[in-house]
């Protein structure tokens, strides 16, 4: 692995070949969910820390495995040592619902990290809720824009310096759902998605603005999702995550029961 993505302290690592694989990444594994967690907190910290010439920017997950991790980040000894003045922070999906529903992955941040913390407003890039989901989708592109100081992805030059994904049984990570024409966007930085099972109309970062990205993440936990790392890492077209790449590098922080049986 290289130096500059999250590696484990206590377990095994596998590299998938030389230089960054940023389609099916390099893993890191580690004994349980906690340890997995305390390293990507550590690793953040480090990466926000180093990041002196410009903000720091993150799209951060939903759902429920990532949010052990933005309690962490809230708590001692991070909240105090994060340089939150300089981090700008971003979804990478959210539910298109008010902000302070149950199901809402902006209201989980502002619940479990927002609210601790000393970052100024203006760096949370919530998912707008106002008008048609159509309409907030353009109004938070427009504001991915404006941060990024022009209209078209440019070779080299990083949305995202992190790329927190999670991943669902289905293959799905952010809110790029299989079979959705989501899938099919390439020009789109932000898009709906109405999944055919899951709840609500989605709103997500398309492939073009999460690949992207610095460093991709995903955080997966649990064995119950083993199987769809496997797929996903075998590149089965039938998961989105499968297409995820990364402008940088591509790391799968895993405890050691969503960790592929061969790894
Ligand atoms: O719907 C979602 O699901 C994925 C996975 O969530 P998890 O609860 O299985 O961890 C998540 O990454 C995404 O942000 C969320 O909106």
């Amino acid at each position: 692995m290289t130096g500059h993505t999250p590696s484990p302290k206590t377990s095994t690592s596998t590299d998938t070949g030389a230089g960054a694989d940023t389609r099916t990444g390099t893993l890191a594994i580690f004994d349980d969910k906690a340890a997995a967690t305390h390293h990507l907190a550590d690793w953040l910290l480090q990466e926000a820390l180093a990041k002196t010439d410009g903000p720091f920017s993150l799209a951060l997950s939903g759902g429920s495995t990532p949010q052990l991790l933005y309690s962490m980040m809230a708590s001692e000894p991070y909240a105090s040592r994060f340089p939150w003045a300089r981090m700008q922070f971003f979804l990478g999906d959210d539910r298109f619902l008010a902000h302070d529903h149950e199901d809402s992955n902006s209201g989980m941040l502002n619940r479990l990290l927002f609210s601790h913390v000393p970052v100024p407003a203006e760096n949370v890039h919530l998912i707008p809720t106002a008008g048609t989901a159509e309409e907030a989708a353009r109004a938070y592109e427009a504001e991915l824009k404006t941060f990024y100081g022009a209209d078209t992805l440019k070779p080299g030059k990083p949305l995202f310096d992190v790329n927190l994904l999670g991943l669902g049984g289905d293959g799905h990570t952010a809110s790029l759902f299989p079979g959705q024409p989501v899938l099919k966007e390439r020009t789109a930085w932000v898009s709906t998605c109405v999944p055919p099972v899951a709840p609500y109309t989605r709103l997500t970062l398309t492939y073009p603005a999460i690949d992207a990205s610095r460093h991709v993440v995903f955080l997966v936990e649990g064995a119950s999702k083993r199987e769809t790392v496997a797929k996903v890492r075998a590149q089965d077209p039938s998961c989105p995550a499968s297409a995820i790449t990364s402008m940088g590098d591509l790391t799968w922080v895993l405890d050691r029961a969503a960790a592929p049986a061969d790894a």
